[in-house]
Protein backbone atom coordinates (compact mmCIF):
# COMPACT_ATOMS: atom_id res chain seq x y z
CA UNK A 1 0.00 0.00 0.00
CA UNK A 2 2.81 2.42 0.52
CA UNK A 3 4.40 3.47 -2.20
CA UNK A 4 8.05 5.95 -2.80
CA UNK A 5 5.19 8.38 -3.61
CA UNK A 6 4.12 9.17 -0.54
CA UNK A 7 6.13 9.22 2.75
CA UNK A 8 6.34 6.24 5.10
CA UNK A 9 3.00 5.66 6.67
CA UNK A 10 0.47 7.34 4.13
CA UNK A 11 -1.30 5.96 1.71
CA UNK A 12 -3.64 6.07 -1.10
CA UNK A 13 -6.44 4.22 -1.23
CA UNK A 14 -8.26 3.29 -4.60
CA UNK A 15 -11.23 1.58 -6.29
CA UNK A 16 -12.62 -0.70 -4.87
CA UNK A 17 -10.77 -0.17 -1.88
CA UNK A 18 -12.34 3.81 -1.28
CA UNK A 19 -15.30 2.54 -1.82
CA UNK A 20 -15.54 -0.35 0.38
CA UNK A 21 -13.92 2.28 3.42
CA UNK A 22 -17.35 5.15 2.35
CA UNK A 23 -19.34 1.99 2.98
CA UNK A 24 -18.07 0.96 5.67
CA UNK A 25 -18.33 4.22 7.60
CA UNK A 26 -21.42 4.37 6.48
CA UNK A 27 -22.63 1.43 8.10
CA UNK A 28 -21.14 1.64 11.42
CA UNK A 29 -22.63 5.53 11.48
CA UNK A 30 -25.80 4.14 10.77
CA UNK A 31 -25.66 1.87 12.96
CA UNK A 32 -24.56 4.68 15.65
CA UNK A 33 -27.70 6.61 14.48
CA UNK A 34 -29.84 4.33 15.30
CA UNK A 35 -29.21 4.53 18.78
CA UNK A 36 -29.56 8.29 19.21
CA UNK A 37 -25.81 9.05 17.63
CA UNK A 38 -25.72 12.20 15.84
CA UNK A 39 -22.84 13.87 13.65
CA UNK A 40 -20.03 16.16 14.23
CA UNK A 41 -17.64 17.27 11.90
CA UNK A 42 -14.84 19.20 13.47
CA UNK A 43 -11.74 20.70 11.39
CA UNK A 44 -8.29 18.93 10.58
CA UNK A 45 -6.67 20.71 12.70
CA UNK A 46 -7.21 23.35 15.94
CA UNK A 47 -5.42 24.87 19.00
CA UNK A 48 -2.80 22.94 20.22
CA UNK A 49 -3.26 23.71 23.90
CA UNK A 50 -7.35 22.84 23.29
CA UNK A 51 -6.33 19.10 21.99
CA UNK A 52 -3.40 18.45 24.44
CA UNK A 53 -5.60 19.74 27.69
CA UNK A 54 -9.21 19.00 27.01
CA UNK A 55 -8.82 15.26 28.38
CA UNK A 56 -7.56 14.44 31.74
CA UNK A 57 -4.34 12.71 31.38
CA UNK A 58 -4.57 13.62 27.74
CA UNK A 59 -1.84 15.34 25.60
CA UNK A 60 -1.15 16.24 21.73
CA UNK A 61 1.67 13.60 21.75
CA UNK A 62 3.12 13.39 17.85
CA UNK A 63 0.82 16.04 16.67
CA UNK A 64 2.05 18.04 13.48
CA UNK A 65 2.42 21.71 14.96
CA UNK A 66 2.72 24.73 12.83
CA UNK A 67 2.36 28.79 13.64
CA UNK A 68 -0.76 30.01 12.62
CA UNK A 69 0.10 33.40 10.45
CA UNK A 70 -3.75 34.56 11.05
CA UNK A 71 -3.98 33.81 15.60
CA UNK A 72 -0.08 34.05 15.65
CA UNK A 73 -0.70 30.45 18.16
CA UNK A 74 0.48 26.99 17.86
CA UNK A 75 -2.25 24.64 16.06
CA UNK A 76 -1.91 20.71 15.95
CA UNK A 77 -3.26 18.71 13.18
CA UNK A 78 -5.33 16.01 15.65
CA UNK A 79 -3.97 12.57 16.56
CA UNK A 80 -7.53 11.63 17.90
CA UNK A 81 -11.09 13.26 17.28
CA UNK A 82 -12.56 12.48 20.82
CA UNK A 83 -10.63 15.21 22.44
CA UNK A 84 -13.08 17.93 19.58
CA UNK A 85 -15.49 16.34 20.51
CA UNK A 86 -14.95 16.85 24.14
CA UNK A 87 -14.33 20.55 23.37
CA UNK A 88 -17.70 21.08 21.57
CA UNK A 89 -19.28 18.80 24.17
CA UNK A 90 -17.62 21.53 26.82
CA UNK A 91 -18.29 24.31 25.17
CA UNK A 92 -20.67 24.76 21.96
CA UNK A 93 -22.96 21.89 23.53
CA UNK A 94 -22.81 22.52 27.38
CA UNK A 95 -26.45 23.72 27.38
CA UNK A 96 -27.38 20.47 25.81
CA UNK A 97 -29.24 17.99 28.34
CA UNK A 98 -27.04 15.23 29.35
CA UNK A 99 -26.05 12.45 28.04
CA UNK A 100 -25.09 14.03 24.72
CA UNK A 101 -24.30 11.73 21.90
CA UNK A 102 -22.25 12.07 18.92
CA UNK A 103 -21.02 10.16 16.22
CA UNK A 104 -17.98 11.25 13.96
CA UNK A 105 -15.60 10.23 11.16
CA UNK A 106 -12.30 11.76 9.70
CA UNK A 107 -8.91 11.80 9.01
CA UNK A 108 -6.24 11.51 11.76
CA UNK A 109 -2.28 12.14 11.27
CA UNK A 110 0.63 11.37 13.11
CA UNK A 111 3.85 12.43 13.18
CA UNK A 112 5.60 9.27 14.49
CA UNK A 113 4.44 5.69 14.46
CA UNK A 114 6.25 2.54 16.11
CA UNK A 115 8.38 0.68 13.07
CA UNK A 116 5.17 -2.34 13.85
CA UNK A 117 2.80 -0.09 12.84
CA UNK A 118 3.92 2.43 10.58
CA UNK A 119 0.86 3.91 9.75
CA UNK A 120 0.61 7.81 9.98
CA UNK A 121 -2.50 9.01 8.25
CA UNK A 122 -5.47 7.43 9.26
CA UNK A 123 -9.32 7.49 9.45
CA UNK A 124 -10.90 7.36 13.07
CA UNK A 125 -14.98 6.57 12.74
CA UNK A 126 -16.38 6.48 16.36
CA UNK A 127 -18.93 7.29 18.92
CA UNK A 128 -18.66 9.27 22.09
CA UNK A 129 -21.93 9.56 25.15
CA UNK A 130 -20.92 12.57 27.13
CA UNK A 131 -22.28 12.84 30.56
CA UNK A 132 -21.83 9.58 32.00
CA UNK A 133 -19.43 6.95 32.56
CA UNK A 134 -21.85 4.50 34.48
CA UNK A 135 -21.71 0.54 33.40
CA UNK A 136 -25.26 1.87 31.46
CA UNK A 137 -22.96 3.78 29.69
CA UNK A 138 -20.03 1.77 28.99
CA UNK A 139 -22.62 -1.40 28.22
CA UNK A 140 -24.53 0.87 25.57
CA UNK A 141 -21.27 2.02 23.95
CA UNK A 142 -19.40 -1.62 23.92
CA UNK A 143 -22.83 -2.62 22.15
CA UNK A 144 -22.80 -0.13 19.46
CA UNK A 145 -19.47 -1.13 18.66
CA UNK A 146 -20.15 -4.64 18.23
CA UNK A 147 -23.60 -3.96 16.35
CA UNK A 148 -21.78 -1.14 14.26
CA UNK A 149 -18.86 -3.33 13.20
CA UNK A 150 -20.94 -6.64 12.69
CA UNK A 151 -23.62 -4.99 10.47
CA UNK A 152 -20.74 -3.57 8.55
CA UNK A 153 -19.91 -6.71 7.94
CA UNK A 154 -16.76 -7.48 10.28
CA UNK A 155 -16.23 -11.11 11.16
CA UNK A 156 -14.55 -13.15 13.87
CA UNK A 157 -14.85 -9.69 16.15
CA UNK A 158 -13.02 -10.50 19.53
CA UNK A 159 -13.50 -7.80 22.20
CA UNK A 160 -10.22 -7.57 25.04
CA UNK A 161 -10.85 -5.41 28.24
CA UNK A 162 -8.64 -3.72 30.23
CA UNK A 163 -8.69 -1.52 33.23
CA UNK A 164 -6.09 1.64 32.51
CA UNK A 165 -6.18 3.13 36.02
CA UNK A 166 -5.99 0.07 38.11
CA UNK A 167 -2.58 0.80 38.94
CA UNK A 168 -3.31 4.24 40.61
CA UNK A 169 -6.54 2.20 42.24
CA UNK A 170 -4.50 -0.37 43.53
CA UNK A 171 -1.90 1.77 44.66
CA UNK A 172 -2.30 2.86 47.96
CA UNK A 173 0.51 4.75 48.17
CA UNK A 174 2.70 1.66 48.42
CA UNK A 175 4.78 2.26 45.83
CA UNK A 176 6.52 5.52 45.05
CA UNK A 177 5.32 8.10 42.66
CA UNK A 178 8.54 8.27 40.53
CA UNK A 179 8.02 4.76 39.99
CA UNK A 180 4.68 4.59 39.10
CA UNK A 181 5.26 5.44 35.47
CA UNK A 182 8.38 2.80 35.55
CA UNK A 183 5.58 0.19 37.07
CA UNK A 184 2.54 0.91 34.18
CA UNK A 185 5.38 0.24 31.71
CA UNK A 186 6.80 -2.97 33.10
CA UNK A 187 2.96 -3.81 33.76
CA UNK A 188 1.86 -2.86 30.38
CA UNK A 189 5.05 -5.53 28.33
CA UNK A 190 3.95 -8.22 31.03
CA UNK A 191 7.67 -8.09 32.61
CA UNK A 192 7.59 -10.51 35.98
CA UNK A 193 10.67 -9.54 36.61
CA UNK A 194 10.69 -6.05 36.30
CA UNK A 195 7.28 -5.65 37.93
CA UNK A 196 8.48 -8.11 40.91
CA UNK A 197 11.34 -5.58 41.31
CA UNK A 198 8.96 -2.68 41.82
CA UNK A 199 6.16 -3.91 43.28
CA UNK A 200 5.23 -7.45 44.15
CA UNK A 201 1.74 -6.86 44.78
CA UNK A 202 1.08 -6.28 41.47
CA UNK A 203 2.35 -9.72 39.61
CA UNK A 204 -0.77 -11.33 40.26
CA UNK A 205 -2.60 -8.83 37.76
CA UNK A 206 -0.13 -10.10 34.83
CA UNK A 207 -0.82 -13.54 35.13
CA UNK A 208 -4.45 -13.07 35.24
CA UNK A 209 -4.45 -12.08 31.65
CA UNK A 210 -6.50 -14.38 29.09
CA UNK A 211 -10.19 -15.65 28.26
CA UNK A 212 -12.55 -13.11 30.43
CA UNK A 213 -14.31 -15.50 32.66
CA UNK A 214 -11.15 -17.41 33.53
CA UNK A 215 -9.52 -13.97 34.24
CA UNK A 216 -12.28 -12.82 36.33
CA UNK A 217 -12.41 -15.64 38.82
CA UNK A 218 -8.59 -15.48 39.13
CA UNK A 219 -8.80 -11.08 40.00
CA UNK A 220 -11.74 -11.90 42.07
CA UNK A 221 -9.66 -14.19 44.22
CA UNK A 222 -6.69 -11.57 44.21
CA UNK A 223 -8.21 -8.06 43.76
CA UNK A 224 -10.21 -7.81 47.14
CA UNK A 225 -12.62 -4.42 47.64
CA UNK A 226 -11.22 -1.93 45.39
CA UNK A 227 -11.51 -4.13 42.93
CA UNK A 228 -14.29 -6.02 43.30
CA UNK A 229 -16.99 -2.84 42.07
CA UNK A 230 -14.99 -2.47 38.74
CA UNK A 231 -15.23 -6.39 38.65
CA UNK A 232 -19.13 -5.71 38.66
CA UNK A 233 -18.93 -3.27 36.27
CA UNK A 234 -17.13 -5.31 33.42
CA UNK A 235 -19.33 -8.59 33.95
CA UNK A 236 -22.28 -6.29 33.82
CA UNK A 237 -20.74 -4.80 30.62
CA UNK A 238 -19.87 -8.49 29.48
CA UNK A 239 -23.26 -9.93 29.92
CA UNK A 240 -24.59 -7.26 26.89
CA UNK A 241 -22.14 -8.53 24.56
CA UNK A 242 -23.51 -11.77 22.04
CA UNK A 243 -22.08 -14.95 22.36
CA UNK A 244 -19.77 -14.97 19.15
CA UNK A 245 -17.83 -12.09 20.05
CA UNK A 246 -14.65 -13.57 22.04
CA UNK A 247 -14.02 -11.76 25.25
CA UNK A 248 -10.52 -11.74 26.65
CA UNK A 249 -9.74 -9.62 30.45
CA UNK A 250 -5.76 -7.93 30.56
CA UNK A 251 -6.02 -5.93 32.88
CA UNK A 252 -2.63 -4.30 32.76
CA UNK A 253 -2.98 -3.53 29.05
CA UNK A 254 -2.10 0.22 28.94
CA UNK A 255 -1.02 0.62 25.48
CA UNK A 256 -2.86 2.95 23.25
CA UNK A 257 -4.99 3.93 26.88
CA UNK A 258 -3.52 7.27 27.63
CA UNK A 259 -6.44 9.14 29.15
CA UNK A 260 -9.17 6.36 29.32
CA UNK A 261 -9.60 5.77 33.32
CA UNK A 262 -11.77 2.90 35.12
CA UNK A 263 -12.71 0.73 31.90
CA UNK A 264 -10.91 0.33 28.61
CA UNK A 265 -11.67 -1.97 25.53
CA UNK A 266 -9.88 -3.15 22.28
CA UNK A 267 -11.60 -4.63 19.10
CA UNK A 268 -10.03 -7.29 16.73
CA UNK A 269 -11.59 -9.32 13.81
CA UNK A 270 -10.52 -12.46 12.04
CA UNK A 271 -7.47 -11.53 9.87
CA UNK A 272 -6.53 -8.25 11.53
CA UNK A 273 -2.95 -7.43 12.38
CA UNK A 274 -3.48 -4.52 14.81
CA UNK A 275 -6.80 -3.51 16.80
CA UNK A 276 -9.17 -2.26 14.49
CA UNK A 277 -10.28 -0.13 16.94
CA UNK A 278 -10.22 1.19 21.05
CA UNK A 279 -12.53 2.55 23.77
CA UNK A 280 -13.42 3.22 27.54
CA UNK A 281 -14.17 5.78 29.51
CA UNK A 282 -12.23 9.34 30.67
CA UNK A 283 -12.79 12.94 31.92
CA UNK A 284 -13.13 15.75 29.72
CA UNK A 285 -11.89 18.80 31.37
CA UNK A 286 -14.27 21.85 31.11
CA UNK A 287 -11.22 24.60 31.85
CA UNK A 288 -13.32 26.07 35.76
CA UNK A 289 -12.35 23.31 37.43
CA UNK A 290 -15.51 21.22 36.96
CA UNK A 291 -15.12 18.02 34.99
CA UNK A 292 -17.40 15.87 33.09
CA UNK A 293 -17.42 12.08 33.01
CA UNK A 294 -17.70 9.99 28.85
CA UNK A 295 -17.71 7.06 26.96
CA UNK A 296 -16.96 6.30 23.81
CA UNK A 297 -14.53 4.34 20.88
CA UNK A 298 -13.03 4.92 17.79
CA UNK A 299 -12.58 2.69 15.05
CA UNK A 300 -9.33 2.36 12.67
CA UNK A 301 -11.45 1.94 8.90
CA UNK A 302 -7.69 1.23 7.57
CA UNK A 303 -7.00 -1.08 10.04
CA UNK A 304 -10.75 -3.12 9.12
CA UNK A 305 -10.28 -3.02 5.12
CA UNK A 306 -7.26 -4.44 5.87
CA UNK A 307 -8.24 -7.10 7.37
CA UNK A 308 -10.40 -8.32 4.02
CA UNK A 309 -10.98 -8.58 1.09
CA UNK A 310 -13.00 -6.02 -0.74
CA UNK A 311 -12.39 -6.87 -4.15
CA UNK A 312 -15.41 -9.42 -4.16
CA UNK A 313 -17.40 -6.64 -3.45
CA UNK A 314 -17.43 -5.43 -7.48
CA UNK A 315 -21.03 -6.02 -9.46
CA UNK A 316 -20.89 -3.94 -12.49
CA UNK A 317 -22.59 -4.82 -15.64
CA UNK A 318 -21.66 -3.74 -18.84
CA UNK A 319 -23.86 -2.10 -21.37
CA UNK A 320 -22.71 -2.53 -24.90
CA UNK A 321 -22.97 0.45 -27.67
CA UNK A 322 -26.41 0.76 -28.10
CA UNK A 323 -28.24 0.28 -25.42
CA UNK A 324 -30.86 2.95 -24.46
CA UNK A 325 -30.87 5.16 -22.03
CA UNK A 326 -34.15 3.88 -20.37
CA UNK A 327 -32.95 0.52 -20.11
CA UNK A 328 -29.84 1.66 -18.45
CA UNK A 329 -31.58 3.72 -16.26
CA UNK A 330 -33.82 0.91 -15.48
CA UNK A 331 -31.21 -1.17 -14.36
CA UNK A 332 -29.43 1.33 -12.56
CA UNK A 333 -33.08 1.96 -10.63
CA UNK A 334 -32.81 -2.41 -9.96
CA UNK A 335 -29.64 -1.26 -7.92
CA UNK A 336 -26.69 -2.18 -10.69
CA UNK A 337 -23.59 -0.48 -11.46
CA UNK A 338 -24.09 -0.31 -15.02
CA UNK A 339 -21.49 0.84 -16.91
CA UNK A 340 -21.64 2.03 -20.94
CA UNK A 341 -19.47 1.10 -23.29
CA UNK A 342 -18.52 4.41 -24.88
CA UNK A 343 -16.66 3.02 -28.65
CA UNK A 344 -17.01 -0.55 -30.55
CA UNK A 345 -13.97 -1.54 -29.15
CA UNK A 346 -14.47 -1.14 -25.57
CA UNK A 347 -15.17 -4.89 -23.52
CA UNK A 348 -16.33 -5.87 -20.15
CA UNK A 349 -13.05 -6.97 -18.99
CA UNK A 350 -11.43 -3.16 -19.50
CA UNK A 351 -14.40 -1.84 -17.67
CA UNK A 352 -13.86 -4.47 -14.54
CA UNK A 353 -17.42 -5.78 -15.39
CA UNK A 354 -18.97 -9.15 -14.07
CA UNK A 355 -22.09 -8.96 -16.04
CA UNK A 356 -23.01 -7.75 -19.49
CA UNK A 357 -26.25 -7.48 -21.09
CA UNK A 358 -26.51 -9.65 -24.08
CA UNK A 359 -29.48 -8.97 -26.29
CA UNK A 360 -31.01 -7.50 -23.66
CA UNK A 361 -30.40 -10.13 -20.81
CA UNK A 362 -28.08 -9.96 -17.75
CA UNK A 363 -25.58 -12.39 -18.14
CA UNK A 364 -21.88 -13.04 -15.99
CA UNK A 365 -19.14 -12.39 -17.85
N1 LIG B 1 -10.08 7.84 20.66
C1 LIG B 1 -9.53 6.69 21.35
C2 LIG B 1 -10.58 5.70 21.72
C3 LIG B 1 -11.67 6.29 22.55
C4 LIG B 1 -12.79 6.93 22.14
N2 LIG B 1 -13.46 7.31 23.25
C5 LIG B 1 -12.78 6.92 24.31
N3 LIG B 1 -11.69 6.29 23.89
C6 LIG B 1 -8.49 6.02 20.43
O1 LIG B 1 -8.51 6.25 19.25
O2 LIG B 1 -7.68 5.24 20.90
Amino acid sequence: MTTGLLPQGFHDRLPPHADAAAALEARVLAAAHGYGYERVDPPLAEFEQSLASRLKSGSAQDAVRFVDPVSQRTLAIRTDITAQVGRIAATRMAHHPRPVRLSYAGPVMKLRAPQLHPERAMRQIGIELIGSDAVAAAREVVTVAVEALQSAGVEGLSIDFTLPDLVDTLNHDAVPADKLAELRERLDAKDAAGVTAIAPAFLPLIEAAGDFDEAMARLREQGGDVLASRLDGLQQIAEAIPGDVTMTLDPTELHGFEYQSWFGFSLFASGSRDAIGRGGSYTIVLGDGREEAAVGFSLYADAILDSRDASGDRRRLFLPLGTTAQRAQALRAEGWVAVAALSEDDTPERQLCTHRLDDGQVVEV
